[in-house]
């Protein structure tokens, strides 16, 4: 049995958030989940810029106030000087949780060799786990869902792959994706029957 989960998605740019151009960030990640997750969901939005006290304040009204079991962030997590994303992060954070920035900057480097440069990092806080992605808006897709070779194989499982038992471990909501996006991995003592 499925159950309901909020999602905050949190758009983090400078340019974006005065108007410069559009922000993609969040168009971007609805869409993305919008196809990837076929239990229920909602998502509380928020763009902002890179400032590492709204930063902070922004997850932590997410993760406290506002009950996200998940926060998914996009943007600041490179080395220019007021990319702070991952430094806000770590702060609101009671553990971390590495292998996540580990894994991203895998898969993207069969995109990019300048995955290296990014920093991102994910935390759990309470009850919510907070991922960064990167800011490019095609990132969000690669380092989710992961690489596929032409065929359509997925030849290196994306980050998304691990979150919904993660969730599971934390005590919050049963999350089922759509294998043709993204398989959820969990063990078989803890998949539950799909209901028709
Ligand atoms: N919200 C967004 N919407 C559209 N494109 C974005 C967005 N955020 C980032 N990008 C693109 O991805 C690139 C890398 O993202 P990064 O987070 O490093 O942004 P940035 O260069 O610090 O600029 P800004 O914070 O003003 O978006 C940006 O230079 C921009 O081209
Ligand atoms: N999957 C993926 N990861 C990516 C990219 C990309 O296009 N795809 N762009 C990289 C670039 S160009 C930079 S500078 C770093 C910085 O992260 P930021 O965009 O959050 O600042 O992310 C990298 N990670």
């Amino acid at each position: 049995m499925s159950e309901h989960i909020k999602i905050g998605l949190v758009s983090i740019s400078d340019r974006a958030s005065d108007g410069r151009y559009e922000d993609q960030g969040i168009p971007a990640l609805k869409d993305w989940l919008g196809k990837a997750l076929t239990s229920p969901w909602s998502a509380e939005t928020r763009l902002i810029p890179d400032e590492r006290p709204v930063i902070e304040q922004t997850l932590i009204e997410l993760a406290d106030e506002a009950g996200c079991s998940l926060i998914l962030t996009t943007g600041g997590t490179g080395p220019s000087p007021r990319d702070v994303t991952p430094e806000a992060t770590l702060a609101v954070g009671d553990k971390e949780m590495p292998g996540y920035g580990e894994e991203m900057r895998r898969i993207s480097l069969n995109f990019v060799p300048t995955a290296i440069l990014s920093r991102q990092v994910a935390v759990i806080r309470g009850k919510t786990l907070i991922i960064n992605l990167p800011g490019q808006p095609k990132s969000i897709k690669e380092t989710l869902e992961g690489v596929r070779a032409a065929d359509g194989c997925v030849v290196h499982v994306g980050i998304f792959a691990a979150t919904p038992y993660c969730i599971d471990l934390m005590g919050g909501p049963y999350v089922e994706t759509d294998e043709a996006v993204i398989k959820a991995w969990r063990p078989k003592h803890a998949i539950r029957p799909k209901q028709d």
